[in-house]
Order: C-alpha cells, then structure tokens, then sequence
C-alpha cells in the first residue's frame, strides 16, 4: 500500500468531453491515479470533495502582471495568488504594462527571475513584438516564451508601440520560421484614432461615445488584415479579446480555409455591456469596449457551438488614481483574473445552460493544447499534473472587495452575485488556496 501526498476523494471531475465521480490520486505533484472506491489508501491530506466538482486548473493565457517596474499596479504574487484564488494554477503574462517590456532577451530575464521567486502557481511570459525588436524574436523563443504578442492599435504604453503593417509582416515570417504564434490585439489604429478624435466630450452617453468610437467593424477590419498576412506569411495566430461574435465570421472562413488561427474572448464580453460602463465608469472600461446585451448573448451561443477557443481574463489593472475622472482619459483595462470561473459558472452554465465541460474545455483543455502544454496539463488524467480546482457550482455569493487578493482591488464584479465559488485550489499537488469552512471536509 503507497502513500500519496493528497488523495481527493468523491468529487465529480469535469472534463472535456464528461463528467465522472472518482477520486483522485496524487503524488509528488503528479496524479497518479484516479478510480472509484480505492479503498486502500493512506494519504497525507484528505479532501472530501463530495457534492463538489473538480475542474482542471484553469489555465489563464493573458494577464498583465506590471512586475518589474509598474508594481504598484499589480505584482506577481498579489496576480497569482488572485489567480489561485480563482482555481488557476498556470498563467500566461503579456510582454507589456511592465517595465521594462519583455521584448528583449535582457528583459526576459528580469521578469522570469522576479517571477520564479514570487508566484504561487506555474507561469509562463509572452514575448513582445514591437519597431525594431525583430532581432530579438528568436533569442527570447530560446528563453522559453509561450509566444509572442502585437498590438495592432495604440497599446497606451508608451513603452510598448503597436507593430505597423510591416513590423507584423517580418515579424511574422520570423515567427512562422521559428514554428511559434503570434497573438494580436487586433483593432484597426487608423480607425480607432480617427474616430476617437470625433468623440463629442460632451455627451450625455459617454459609455455609448467610447464604445462607438473603437467599433466592432475596426476589429473586424484589423482581424482581416492580419489574417491575409498569416496567408502571406503561415505563421500561427491568435486573435485576442473579441468583443463580438461578429469578428468571428472572418476567424471561422480562416480555420476553413485551413489556417491555423485560434480566438479568445474574455469574461466581460461574456457579462457586462456599455450599461455597466455608463454605470461604473472606468471599472468597467477597456478595449475593445463593452458591447450591447445582444453581442454578449451571441459570444454565449458562438461558445456552446464550440466556436471561441480560449477564455482569458485580460486582466489589465491599474492604479486607482489612473481610473477616476474622465472615462475617456482613464485606464482602459478590466481586472478580472481572480473572479473568471465565478462568471462563467453564472452567465453560462446557470443562466444559459452552458456543459461545464465546454467551460472547462475553454477555461484550460484548449489553452494547454494550443499552446503546446497537452498533455500534461489541462485535464484531469493519470499522469498529468495535479492542477485541480475544487468548485461548489451551487455555492451563492455577492463578491466581496475584501475577497480580492489584487494588489487594487477594483472591479466591475463587486457586488453581484455568483452561482459557483472555488472552494480549493491544488497546484502541482500542493493545496494552494483553500475556502473551506466545513472542517470536516480536510483531514491531514
Ligand atoms: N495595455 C493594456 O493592457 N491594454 C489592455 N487593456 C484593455 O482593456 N485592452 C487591452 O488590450
Ligand atoms: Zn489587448
Ligand atoms: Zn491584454
């Protein structure tokens, strides 16, 4: 008889394609087994998961953490202990909102360094394409990025310039050349910028005036120029943050034509609309911006039909004193990272009727895959890494500020109610995060 590290016992895991009761075995961070009534087994810790679903670590491909240099905004371990928070173990950080950006070897380095020392859970970093970095593509692939990351429009990082037509171009031939992805944030600039200046300043629909002026056509136009230059070039894409499920017409002719593009969207496309950014203000505010009712019903739709491959939280935090004042001059950027699984538990499963296994199949399955990690990561399965997240579906809350672990603790979320709380958080084995109150249900 082996002892295990942790056994989890009677939980329904939720994978991709079912759900099924068992407990899970786990030893030196790995599951070693998984079946039901192994009744032979001495553990170090045992967790009760009875009434209580296990969903594959969700696996968080975009966040900007600000460490090194624009921490007072948010650092590792406040981003990845609201993540664990939130039932991720493994995050992807974008290469801008910190400084210096990761668009350099040297760069690479000092972030990889800070964030070894200081994350809770498993990390990996984008890679930054910007003017003039394109010898520098290659060297940060050798230091291990995920991929790398363009901005099609103005990033509001001065450090951080978005990549002109001919940038994306060489970039991308480089990138194709080096079998990694490009991953855009893709809204035309010329239009974005033109009709920004048209805004009336004045309006008494200031949510509405902002929304307007970064539209959905300016995403698809930008969306359709960086697919014709995957054509030109064959490397990989993956199109950030769409707000509509209009832009995914273009996406889906792309996949049928053979391309190889996937698509994310957010939790805020999926809950909130510009009445919430008329509401809350610059809590609320990002880009591209929130839309109608209507285009958060139909990204719901586009996800039951399997259509949107990834869920990232786009977690864009600031400083308090970057979101008050005039909505069009503050911080475009939601935090989110904490409360994603929370939203899509209420406004997919419980309001629409959504399988947990497509949000456990968008939330960590297709990241893992797409980016390289499966298997080993993204399932629960013998063999892979213990990256568990232990969910009362049916738990009722109205979220707390005090239950951000943020560095700020802004967000468009506090005060709503959610159906569906992480109650434990396992990482490589180790429990992380745990919100037990029922003692009972932890026994070492
Ligand atoms: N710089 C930055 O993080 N921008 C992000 N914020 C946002 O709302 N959209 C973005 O791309
Ligand atoms: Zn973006
Ligand atoms: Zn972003």
């Amino acid at each position: 008889m082996s002892e295990f590290d942790l056994v989890i016992k009677n939980g329904i895991i939720v994978n991709e394609e079912k759900l099924s009761k068992a407990d899970v075995l786990i030893k030196d961070g790995k599951i070693v087994d998984i079946g039901l009534h192994i009744k032979e087994t001495k553990a170090k810790q045992i967790i009760d998961a009875e009434g209580l679903y296990l969903f594959p670590g969700i696996i968080d491909s975009h966040v900007h953490f600000n460490e090194p240099g624009r921490s007072e905004w948010e650092g590792l371990e406040t981003g990845s202990k609201s993540l664990a928070a939130g039932g991720a173990t493994l995050f992807f950080d974008m290469p801008l909102n910190s400084h210096p950006p990761t668009t350099s070897e040297q760069a690479f380095h000092l972030k990889n360094g800070l964030a070894k020392e200081k994350s809770v859970i498993d990390y990996r970093l984008w890679g930054g394409v910007v003017p003039g970095n394109l010898d520098e593509l290659e060297k940060l692939l050798q230091c291990g990025v995920i991929g790398f990351k363009a901005f099609m429009s103005n990033s509001g990082i001065d450090d951080f310039q978005s990549a002109d037509d001919r940038t994306l171009l060489q970039a991308m031939k480089k990138i194709a050349e080096l079998h990694s992805i490009l991953a855009v944030h893709a809204e035309s600039d010329t239009i974005t910028e033109f009709l920004g200046k048209e805004i009336n300043r004045e309006s008494d629909h200031i949510a509405l005036a902002f929304s307007n002026a970064r539209p959905i056509f300016s995403e698809i136009e930008a969306v359709q120029r960086i697919i014709a230059y995957a054509e030109a070039t064959k490397c990989r894409l993956h199109i950030v943050h769409i707000s509509s499920a209009d832009v995914l017409e273009p996406i889906l002719a792309a996949k049928r034509r053979g391309l190889d593009i996937s698509v994310e969207t957010c939790p805020h496309y999926l809950s909130l609309t510009m009445d919430d950014l008329e509401k809350l203000g610059a809590a609320a505010k990002c880009a591209p911006p929130l839309r109608s009712k209507q285009e958060v019903d139909n990204l719901w739709e586009a996800i039951r039909k399997g259509e949107i491959d990834v869920i990232g939280s786009d977690h864009s935090p600031s400083l308090p004193s970057m979101k008050m004042g005039n909505l069009l001059e503050a911080w475009g950027g939601i935090s989110g990272c904490q409360t994603t699984l929370s939203v899509l538990l209420e406004e997919g499963y419980w309001q629409r009727g959504i399988p947990l296994e497509m949000i456990s199949k968008i939330t960590s399955t297709n990241p893992a895959r797409r980016f390289g990690l499966y298997p080993n990561k993204g399932s629960i399965l013998k063999g892979y890494d213990a990256d568990i997240a232990i969910v009362d579906v049916n738990e009722k809350f109205i979220l707390k500020k005090e239950d951000l672990y943020y560095k700020n603790k802004i967000s468009p979320y506090i005060g709503k109610t959610y159906r569906g709380r992480v109650k434990a958080t396992i990482s490589r084995g180790e429990l992380i995060y745990s919100h037990f109150s029922d003692s009972n249900k932890m026994t070492t």
